[in-house]
C-alpha cells in the first residue's frame, strides 16, 4: 500500500502548479480523493465521481465522529475530505495526493493514513504576494488574508513538523526536487 502524500505550503506558493506537472508527467500513477458535499449534484455529475453527495445530517454525524481530514462551509454547503475517500484511493493503487492546509496537515499527522509530508515554500513573502496578485484571481481582501495565513503556515513548517521543504524558485529545479522526493517515498 502506498503512502499518502501531503501537499501544503501557504496560497500561492505554487502546490497547484507542481501538481499540474506531476499529473501531466504521470497521468495513471497518482489520484485525488473525491470530495464530500452537501450540496445538490448538478447536471452531469455522479455520485462518488465529482464529489460524494451526502445530506446535511449525514455530514454533521461525519464531523461529530471525526471522519474529515478537513471540511468547511461555503454558500450554506458543507465540503470536506473524507479519511475514507483517501483510503479508496490507496486501495485503488494509486498513490494518494493531498492538497490541504495546516488543520489538515494535523489532522492526518493524527490519522492511521501514514502519510508523507511536504511543504512547498514561496523564496520570500514579496515573491508570494507578486504570485498571488499575479494570478489575477484575489482580491485585495483575500491577498492581505492569504498572506496572513502564510504566517502561520510558515511558522508552522518552521517547527520542523514535515519530511521536506522545498523552496518554489525555478518552477522546474523545484519541480525535479519533488518529484525525487515523491517517487523515492513509494519504495
Ligand atoms: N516557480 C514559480 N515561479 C514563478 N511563478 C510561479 C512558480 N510556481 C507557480 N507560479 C505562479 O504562482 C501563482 C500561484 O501558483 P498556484 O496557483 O499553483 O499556487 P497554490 O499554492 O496552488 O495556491 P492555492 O493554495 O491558493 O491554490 C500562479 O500564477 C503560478 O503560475
Amino acid at each position: 500500500m502506498s503512502r499518502p502524500i501531503v501537499f501544503s505550503g501557504p496560497s500561492g506558493t505554487g502546490k497547484s502548479t507542481l501538481l499540474k506537472k506531476l499529473f501531466a508527467e504521470f497521468p495513471d500513477k497518482f489520484g485525488f480523493s473525491v470530495s464530500s458535499t452537501t450540496r445538490s449534484p448538478r447536471p452531469g455529475e455522479v455520485n462518488g465521481r465529482e464529489y460524494n453527495f451526502v445530506q446535511v445530517e449525514q455530514f454533521q454525524k461525519m464531523i461529530q465522529e471525526g471522519k474529515f481530514i478537513e471540511w468547511a462551509q461555503f454558500s450554506g454547503n458543507y465540503y470536506g475530505t473524507a479519511v475514507d475517500s483517501v483510503k479508496k484511493v490507496i486501495e485503488s493503487g494509486k498513490v494518494c495526493l493531498l492538497d490541504i492546509d495546516m488543520q489538515g496537515v494535523k489532522a492526518v499527522k493524527s490519522s492511521d493514513l501514514n502519510a508523507r509530508f511536504l511543504f512547498i515554500a514561496p523564496p520570500s513573502v514579496e515573491d508570494l504576494e507578486s504570485r498571488l496578485r499575479g494570478r489575477g484571481t484575489e482580491t485585495e481582501e483575500s491577498i492581505s488574508k492569504r498572506l496572513a495565513a502564510a504566517k502561520g503556515e510558515m511558522d508552522f513548517a518552521s517547527t520542523g513538523v514535515h519530511d521536506k521543504i522545498i523552496v518554489n524558485d525555478d518552477l522546474n529545479r523545484a519541480y525535479d526536487e519533488m518529484k525525487q522526493f515523491i517517487l523515492a517515498t513509494e519504495k
